[in-house]
């Protein structure tokens, strides 16, 4: 029987005008023992729905071609399934792929996916949305409000957003953290969970993460003062964030994040703006429950 193989291809991820040929697919997938489909996403979450009528056409692997974005959308229907995910790198920063050492170059990753070599990775939740790569409720999630207001979708306009944001910060949200049997009150400048050891662009503010450890990797950082947040965002372009004694790192599996004032935390999950619909946010991991294709 021949292996069905559905391309979800986002046109606008990354530099935008992704294309994906046909012409180029059969000569990684012939015919004789494959057969291929691509669809082309037109709007915001049409990825998901294309991934839904996939399954129902009896897609065997979906790859999804974009970025973290369209990684989460394809990959949030087939979590706890037989379906596998492929993934081709066209997006800005493309954290998951390169945890996954997947390359950006179309013809290699195309070469990962025949091959068929396929793990199960760790999947997380926030109030039981997935993510994949990472979430969080701090200076990102409002890097992330900024960024979705921008007309390009590449390195610069993710470095503006984060000085634009840097400047206009205000630290209101108490919360109340519980993990590990521990109980903690903090107003954060940055609580950034991460199931992947990449955010893109080959940064990380958690390097030690893996995709496959059944664990979630937290960083915490309080209220700073100018001249740390200065020093923070230093180290944090050289990897030597964890040298300032305010950055603490958990492994948890659960994670309970409780806004003090009642308030809706603003949140991004795998670099997209997310509003929790209440005060209480919940965050949990779930072991190797996705089948990636891989090097
Ligand atoms: N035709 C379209 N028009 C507008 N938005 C789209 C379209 N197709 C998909 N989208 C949306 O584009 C957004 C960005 O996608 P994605 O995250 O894959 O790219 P990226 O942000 O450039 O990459 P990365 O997340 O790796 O930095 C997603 O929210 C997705 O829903």
């Amino acid at each position: 029987m021949r292996t069905n193989i559905h391309f979800i291809v986002n046109p606008i991820a990354g530099k935008g005008k992704n294309e994906l040929s046909e012409a180029l697919l059969e000569t990684y997938f012939p015919k004789t023992e494959f057969s291929v489909s691509i669809k082309k996403t037109k709007f915001v979450q049409h990825a998901s729905a294309l991934t839904k009528t996939s399954i129902e056409e009896g897609a065997q692997i979906i790859v999804a071609c974009g970025g973290d974005g369209t990684i989460n959308e394809v990959a949030s229907c087939l979590v706890n399934t037989a379906v596998i995910l492929g993934i081709l790198p066209m997006g800005s920063g493309n954290g998951l792929a390169s945890n996954l050492k997947i390359p950006k170059n179309v013809k290699k990753a195309l070469a990962i996916i025949k091959t068929q070599k396929v793990i199960a990775i760790d999947t997380g939740t926030i109030n039981d949305k997935p993510f994949f790569s990472n979430t969080g409720v701090g200076f990102d999630a409002h890097v992330i409000a900024d960024f979705e207001e921008s007309t390009t979708r590449q390195l610069f306009s993710y470095v503006k957003s984060t000085l634009r944001t840097l400047k206009n910060y205000h630290y209101k949200n108490l919360v109340e953290l519980k993990y590990n049997e521990t109980t903690e009150l903090i107003s954060p400048f940055l609580l950034f969970i991460s199931n992947s050891n990449e955010m893109g662009y080959k940064m990380s503010l958690t390097p030690r993460a893996s995709l496959q450890d059944g664990l979630l990797d937290v960083v915490v950082v309080p209220k700073l003062s100018n001249f740390k947040l200065f020093l923070f965002a230093i180290l944090f372009f050289f990897k030597k964030h964890h040298w300032l004694k305010e950055v603490r790192f958990k492994q948890v599996t659960a994670l309970e994040i409780k806004s003090l004032d009642g308030s809706i935390l603003k949140a991004q999950k795998d670099g997209e703006l997310f509003f929790p619909k209440n005060p209480e946010i919940e965050i949990l991991i779930h072991p190797k429950n996705l089948n990636v294709c891989v090097l």
